[in-house]
C-alpha cells in the first residue's frame, strides 16, 4: 500500500503546546492531533506544513526543530507522520476545519483522546520537553 506523507506542527508557546480536535467532517472525527496535512506532489515537507497551518489555523509559523517520523497503519491507509516543532510568528488563530483547539502543558497531554499515530510523537516531545519549550 502507498504510504501517505503527512506533516504536523508542534507549536510551542509559554510552556504549552497547541493541539486541535478534528471535526465531524474530517477523518478520525473527535480525535486530537497536531495540525498539519498531506504533502502535495513536488512539495517539500516544511513548505507543506507552513501552507497547511495557514489554511487550517490562519497563522504563520517558523519551524525550529524536527522530531522522529512515525509510520502508522490505519485500517484503510498507512501514513508517515513528519513532526516539526514550530513557533507562532504572526496572525490570529481562526479555525477553518477543526472543532476546537487548546494549549496544553506536559501533564495534560496524555489525557486527550489523540489520533493513535501521534502517541510516539507525544512521548518524544515529553522526553525532550525541557530543551524544546
Ligand atoms: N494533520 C494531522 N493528521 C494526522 C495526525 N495524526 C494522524 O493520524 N493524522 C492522519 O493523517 C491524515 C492527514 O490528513 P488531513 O486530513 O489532516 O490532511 P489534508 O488536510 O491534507 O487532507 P485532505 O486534503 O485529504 O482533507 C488523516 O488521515 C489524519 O487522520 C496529526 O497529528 N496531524
Amino acid at each position: 500500500m502507498k504510504i501517505i506523507p503527512v506533516t504536523c506542527a508542534i507549536i510551542l508557546q509559554d510552556g504549552k503546546v497547541l493541539l486541535a480536535q478534528r471535526s465531524e467532517s474530517m477523518d478520525l472525527p473527535g480525535k486530537w492531533e497536531f495540525p498539519g496535512g498531506k504533502l502535495e506532489e513536488g512539495e517539500d515537507p516544511e513548505s507543506c506544513l507552513i501552507r497547511e497551518i495557514k489554511e487550517e489555523l490562519a497563522i504563520d509559523i517558523r519551524v525550529t526543530a524536527t522530531l522522529t517520523p512515525v509510520e502508522f497503519d490505519y485500517p484503510t491507509k498507512t501514513i508517515r507522520l513528519l513532526p516539526f516543532v514550530a513557533q507562532w510568528i504572526g496572525g490570529e488563530i481562526d479555525l477553518a476545519e477543526h472543532a476546537q483547539y487548546g494549549w496544553y502543558d506536559q501533564n495534560q497531554l496524555f489525557s486527550l483522546d489523540l489520533a493513535p499515530a501521534d502517541l510516539p510523537i507525544l512521548h518524544e516531545l515529553t522526553e525532550k520537553w525541557i530543551n524544546l519549550v
